[in-house]
């Protein structure tokens, strides 16, 4: 319930002022609705159907009394008239009200996900690796929608609520006693539907778990669909798929069922109430027909309400799950921030890597318990400024990891990273990260043309220089040779392009950037002997002019390596000067 608080809260200081005006139009219209409801008993009353027993009516007596006095003529014309015009004041009222009410609601929503985007944005490298991406497109997507939905029937549920209360107000104006035994029912089946509820929420329970594995299975499925192809794994991952829709099929229907007989129980009982409520009337308490017509028209009209109420409660109890996992991940993002300022992020103060960046007595693994491994463990090394460091290594050795460390990404859980032997904090970590052009093991290209994925790191840079990182990275060839040339579109993730067209392209990007730190991490593992010599070459040149760190697997990329680390399961084998008598033990670990 707190987490229901929590948003719902989280609405009123959205919408401040905007709540309670909505909240009053909701009570309005029903205050209209209910003085149309008035307006009956005079005009049953004018057409005979009360006769004189409408003067008892308190509200409808009055009423009456007024037209009365009119002259016969008038007094029907005039009652129509003012009737027409309550229900045209309602229905413009309602017409107001339904577009303020979707443009509040699209507001909250668009609220939430900006939090919940930047609140992402705002979070450490290792909160994403320890987390399932799918679970975050899950939780903006669906259960976003649940929770702004849900917070939104909540409100109209306060305002049903309210004006239930007035409508109850009326009726025991006119009969108290009536009133109370009606209310006494009320009660006695909202308390038998309590269990309803809480099987509103466990339903509401399963549909999170489902709708969270549907989408991270299609996310693994889509995101591997060419190992599926070549594996020929349709098959079994098509069972998965009609096992899981087959599943969400029957939540959603166990959902509709439960609403349904909860609905189906209230008209039941309505009516039963209905004829108890005539039967004590007339043998009991002996009132009045046109009492009696009132109160059974504000009962049938007030009834609905109960059960909308109910409805409305099942609804949002069910949506609970989504509002707790919502404000859990927005807690954990709170807790893994490394931005605090959002606009910051271009304004980033430039750091100056003058000797170089160092690791000493560096521990860090990737689980979160005690037990798990550690994947570096005691590193210390040393990164010259203006030099050529490789590091190299078999599959899992660290390598990566080490990068992402020396480059700011991670942080150690023991030890430090120095930046010309000064210990490297927050901001300096942040700052590194902007002086770094990184090329990864699978670049990563937007599904933009070639001009915007380039433009992406600098949106100033002129055509010129554009073709210019093209030449260094040997792409420029391939570029020409696309019809579009630098406004081809490139696909998902860069999937219309080549694997090593795809390395060439992000390494023309790291370039653009002038980095004073470029990382390639196996960034010509896909590369021809051809293109990779080109490569090789053009940063041989680069060499002097900044800090280039290489994660190798081939002896060739490591030539021309001022430093050489090898790591072996998370520590530094050796840590030399690239020397000739090294070279065999090098050779031997990159054969591994
Ligand atoms: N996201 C992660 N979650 C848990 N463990 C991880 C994660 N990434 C890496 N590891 C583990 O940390 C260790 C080092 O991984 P790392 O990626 O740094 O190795 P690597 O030398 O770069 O390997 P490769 O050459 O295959 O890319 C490995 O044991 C790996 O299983």
């Amino acid at each position: 319930m707190t987490d229901l608080w929590f948003y719902l809260n989280r609405l009123r200081s959205f919408a401040g002022n905007r709540l309670y005006t909505q909240l009053a139009a909701m009570i309005a219209l029903g205050l209209f609705d209910g003085v149309g409801v008035y307006l009956l008993a005079p005009m049953l009353g004018l057409l005979g159907l009360f006769g004189d027993a409408s003067a008892n009516v308190p509200l409808a007596g009055d009423w009456f009394e007024a037209l009365r006095e009119l002259p016969a003529s008038y007094a029907l014309p005039v009652l129509l008239t003012v009737y027409v015009l309550v229900m045209t004041i309602q229905a413009l009222l309602q017409r107001e009200q339904s577009v303020r009410s979707v443009r509040l609601q699209q507001g909250f929503i668009r609220h939430l996900r900006l939090r919940l985007y930047e609140a992402l944005m705002r979070s450490s490298w290792i909160f994403f690796v320890r987390r399932r991406k799918s679970d975050f497109q899950h939780q903006l997507t669906s259960e976003l929608a649940r929770v702004s939905q849900a917070t939104y029937l909540l409100l109209q549920l306060v305002s049903s609520l309210a004006f239930t209360v007035i409508q109850i107000g009326f009726a025991f104006w006119l009969s108290a006693k009536l009133t109370a035994i009606v209310l006494i029912s009320g009660t006695g089946i909202a308390l038998a539907m309590r269990r309803k509820i809480r099987s509103a929420k466990e339903i509401g329970n399963q549909t999170s778990e489902l709708s969270q594995s549907y989408l991270a299975g299609l996310t693994d499925h889509l995101g591997g669909i060419k190992d599926i192809k070549s594996n020929r794994l349709e098959a079994s991952y098509l069972a998965w798929f009609r096992d899981l829709t087959g599943r969400m099929e029957a939540n959603f229907i166990a959902l509709a069922r439960l609403q349904a007989a909860t609905q189906s129980f209230y008209k039941i009982a309505a009516a039963a109430l209905i004829a108890l409520f005539v039967y004590l009337a007339f043998e009991v308490f002996h009132v009045g027909a046109g009492q009696l017509m009132l109160i059974v028209i504000i009962f049938s009209r007030l009834w609905p309400r109960f059960t909308a109420i109910q409805a409305g409660a099942e609804q949002i109890v069910s949506a609970i799950p989504a509002f707790r996992s919502l404000r859990q991940l927005e807690r954990e993002c709170g807790e893994a921030r490394e931005w605090t300022d959002m606009d910051g992020i271009g304004q980033v103060r430039d750091i100056r890597v003058t000797q170089g960046i160092e690791c000493r007595n560096v521990y860090f693994r990737y689980g979160e318990d005690r037990t798990s491994e550690y994947a570096l463990r005691d590193v210390c090394v040393h990164i010259p400024s203006g030099k050529m460091t490789a590091i190299i290594g078999k599959s899992g050795a660290g390598k990566s990891t080490l990068v992402d460390m020396l480059t700011g990404l991670l942080e150690p859980e023991s030890g430090t990273v120095r930046i010309d032997g000064v210990p490297v904090g927050q901001d300096a970590r942040i700052a590194l990260r902007h002086a770094v052009g990184y090329v990864a093991q699978d670049p990563f290209l937007f599904h933009a043309s070639i001009r915007d994925n380039l433009l992406a790191v600098r949106p100033d840079a002129g055509e010129e220089e554009l073709w210019k990182a093209l030449r260094f990275s040997a792409s420029d060839d391939f570029v020409k040779r696309l019809p579009e040339g630098l406004d081809t579109l490139v696909g998902d993730r860069g999937v219309r392009l080549s694997g090593g067209e795809r390395q060439r392209l992000v390494l023309a990007r790291a370039i653009l950037r002038r980095p004073s730190i470029l990382v390639l991490d196996e960034a010509t593992s896909a590369l021809d002997s051809e293109n990779e010599t080109l490569i090789q070459e053009a940063i041989d040149r680069l060499k002097g002019t900044m800090t280039i760190i290489v994660i190798a697997h081939r002896l060739s990329t490591i030539r021309g390596a001022d430093q050489v680390i090898v790591l072996e399961r998370g520590e530094v084998r050796v840590r030399e000067e690239h020397r000739n008598s090294f070279k065999e033990e090098c050779r031997q670990s990159l054969r591994l």
